[in-house]
């Protein structure tokens, strides 16, 4: 069949739109009909090809709301008409990492999802018979995209999908870092770097976790408004300081912070995040991805002195069973998502949205098809 998508050619260049073709779902793949898909940071950060894993020509987007079109032969778990989150992070149920009980990363096709290619080693999405790449299991910036059977979750119809689209990503990860991976307790600090869609889904998290302060750090002030609707109970801007921002949260928290969350991407941040930590017990934990090539540092002695650095992908959350879940909270009002959504837009205006974010004007931009 053919389908209509956002085509990234080439690192750095802005997407095509244009019909291309998708071959029909194979054994254990389902063919999804893309109702939205929100665009996040890590779209842009493959496109400019800073992603070592980054390859071209690819459909990008992985924040997609949907409904099931077809399934292929062996698939059980849905059925046409089903309404689905798609999923970077599967749940096969049945690797050495979903069975360890420690961690969300199952890796049944992880290997072929980061050569852009579906479990068997192809790939669906073609033009005049050269292929073009899957993006992180999902190319949700399509009209149509074929994804496996484990990398969708089945969710209640009743929720809107140009909302709980943003679940496939940048609100459950940032949710997730909170109850998940970093377990914050109720009374905790908290210092958070970064207010886009991440940053913001953490300060949520953080409000959920009945944190009693919630530091909310970044350079672009337009962003405090948001911060503090969610529930963030200071403002920081490391701007309006001579000293290291991690000295002046360590000086405004009586010694740092019980739990720091990094959602930029920035390696030296990561350091900041880490070392405004309390001494003996304070955990830091990474959420945004930094280029090829970049590293991160510190003085061991930060570590020594009980300070803990952890990472954290899709918030620790194991999409198959716990995600709809995480829409039945929305549905009730307990997770906010209608204002992250600062634009809307038809796919022909994709890379409008892109602009916006680079432009620090959107927390998120909603795609609909
Ligand atoms: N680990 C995971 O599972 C996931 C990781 N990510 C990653 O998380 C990161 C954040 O994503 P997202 O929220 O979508 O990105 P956004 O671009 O929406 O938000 C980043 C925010 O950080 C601000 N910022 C930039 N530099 C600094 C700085 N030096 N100090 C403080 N704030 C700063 C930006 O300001 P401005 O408005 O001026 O740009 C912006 O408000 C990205 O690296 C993304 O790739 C995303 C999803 C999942
Ligand atoms: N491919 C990159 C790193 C990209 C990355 O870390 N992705 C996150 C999700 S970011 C979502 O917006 C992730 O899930 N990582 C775990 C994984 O297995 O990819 C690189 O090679 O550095
Ligand atoms: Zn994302
Ligand atoms: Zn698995």
């Amino acid at each position: 069949m053919k389908t209509r998508a956002a085509v990234a050619w080439k690192a750095g260049s802005p997407l095509e739109i244009e019909e291309i073709e998708l071959a029909a779902p194979k054994q254990g793949e389902v063919l999804l009909q893309m109702v939205a898909t929100g665009v996040c940071h890590t779209d842009a950060f493959t496109l400019s090809g800073e992603d070592p894993e980054g390859i071209f020509p690819a459909v990008l987007g992985h924040e997609g709301g949907a409904i099931v079109q077809e399934v292929g032969p062996g698939v059980t778990s849905v059925a046409p008409g089903d309404h689905v989150i798609p999923l970077y992070t599967p749940e096969c149920g049945q690797c050495k990492f979903c069975l360890s009980g420690k961690t969300n990363l199952c890796q049944a096709i992880r290997a072929t999802q980061g050569k852009g290619l579906m479990p068997d080693g192809t790939s669906r999405f073609s033009k005049n018979g050269a292929p073009i790449y899957h993006y992180m299991g999902t190319s949700t910036f399509s009209e149509y995209t074929v994804v496996p059977e484990i990398a969708v979750a089945k969710i209640n119809k009743a929720a809107p999908l140009d909302k709980v689209c943003l679940l496939g990503c940048g609100i459950t990860t940032g949710i997730g870092a909170v109850l998940n991976t970093a377990k914050v307790e109720p009374g905790s600090t908290v210092a958070v770097f970064g207010l886009g869609g991440i940053g913001l889904s953490v300060i949520q998290g953080a409000v959920l976790a009945r944190a009693e302060r919630i530091l909310a750090i970044d350079i672009n002030e337009d962003k405090f408004e948001m911060a503090k609707m969610l529930g963030a109970t200071d403002c920081v801007n490391p701007r309006d300081y001579d000293a290291p921002i991690q000295d002046v949260v360590v000086e405004l928290t009586d010694g740092g912070v019980d739990y720091s969350f990094e959602c930029v991407g920035n390696t030296n941040l990561m350091r900041s995040a880490l070392e405004c930590c309390h001494k003996g017990w304070g955990e830091s934990v990474i959420i945004g991805v930094a280029g090829a090539g970049q590293e991160i540092c510190t003085r061991p002695f930060q570590l020594v002195t009980g300070r803990v650095w952890r990472g954290t992908a899709f918030g620790g959350v194991k999409g198959r069973t716990q995600l709809p879940d995480y829409v039945e909270r929305y549905m009730k009002g307990e997770i906010k998502i209608d204002e992250m959504v600062t634009y809307s837009m038809p796919l022909e205006d994709i890379n409008r949205a892109f602009d916006l974010m680079h432009q620090g004007k959107s927390i998120r931009s909603v795609i609909t098809f």
